[in-house]
């Protein structure tokens, strides 16, 4: 099997699911370099990863190179890297808004560049990944990146001009879905389970419920009537979901985080 060797600039939250989720893959050789030494050292201990203590040193190393940096750090990184860049390396970007044009014009014109958007459920090899060619990226590049997040969960490859509402659904939607564990597991405490039972029972049950939506083949709203008996407990709750609007809320979380993916471009 071939070896592909990525090298992570920045090894923060969302590096970190990645790391966990890739080293499990043998075909992988990780390495990471982080501006903060002591972010870099837990997180390269932790997983078993090469830790590179220049950015030169790690791309010189690393035939595909992951962007892990906030938005507004990765104009400051790739001036930096620029220079060491090779045209035959892959650049990867996870950055929330920033485009691949944005980022080929800053390193090598004809820098091969894939956008991608993960999520930390990468950690426990459940991600969710949105995959964006850029301008001079080919189809073997793009094969490349679809294999590498392919083993830490789902890949889906989409037009970049969706990566604002992929960010808001799939890049942002875990921590929505955390809010709804935790309040569902605050409504079961109030009526007297202990916290441990309340959050494993909301937990699993978000999670047999993302199964059936994924497996069944039915919409969303034919599942809620499979669960819903005239006259009974669900339909009691559903009129209080519906009395505060819930679905309005959820619809408003996620325009409010695309928005802000669409000005992190600014
Ligand atoms: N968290 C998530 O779930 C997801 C995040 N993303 C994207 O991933 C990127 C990183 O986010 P996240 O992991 O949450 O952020 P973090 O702040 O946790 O991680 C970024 C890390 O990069 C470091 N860094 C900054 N500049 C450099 C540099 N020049 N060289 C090396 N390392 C550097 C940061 O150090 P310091 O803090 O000192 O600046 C920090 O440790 C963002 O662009 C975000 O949009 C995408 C999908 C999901
Ligand atoms: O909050 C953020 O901006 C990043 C992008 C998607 C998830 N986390």
């Amino acid at each position: 099997m071939h070896t592909i060797t990525i090298g992570f600039i920045g090894t923060g939250r969302i590096a970190k699911a990645l790391i966990a989720g890739l080293v499990r893959d043998n075909n992988n050789e990780i390495s990471g370099y982080d501006k903060d030494p002591a972010v870099a050292d837990a997180v390269c201990k932790e997983f078993g990863i090469t830790r590179k203590n220049s950015m030169s040193e790690l791309v010189q190393s690393a035939n595909c190179i992951v962007l892990a940096v906030k938005p507004y750090q990765i104009e400051t990184v790739l001036e930096e890297l620029r220079r060491e860049l090779r045209p035959d390396q892959l650049l990867i970007s996870v950055a929330a808004g920033i485009t691949s044009e944005f980022i080929r014009t800053r390193s090598l014109e004809e820098m091969h560049v894939i956008r991608v958007m993960p999520n930390t459920p990468a950690f426990v090899g459940e991600g969710m990944t949105v995959v964006s060619r850029g301008k001079c990226a080919t189809d073997a590049d793009l094969a490349q990146a679809e294999k590498i997040f392919s083993a830490i969960g789902k890949v889906a490859v989409l037009d970049e001009i969706h990566m604002d509402a992929a960010t808001a659904v799939s890049g942002s939607g875990p921590a929505y879905m955390f809010h709804i564990i935790d309040a569902l597991a605050e409504g079961g405490k109030q009526c007297g389970l202990s916290d441990d039972e309340a959050v494993t029972l909301s937990a699993q049950t978000m999670l047999g419920a993302a199964k059936l939506v994924l497996e069944s083949q039915k919409k969303p709203a034919a599942l809620i009537k499979d669960v819903t008996t005239p006259g009974g407990t669900t339909e009691a709750g559903l009129h209080q979901m519906e009395a505060h609007n819930v679905r309005q809320a959820m619809i408003d979380t996620v325009t409010a985080a695309a928005q802000r993916s669409v000005e992190l471009k600014q």
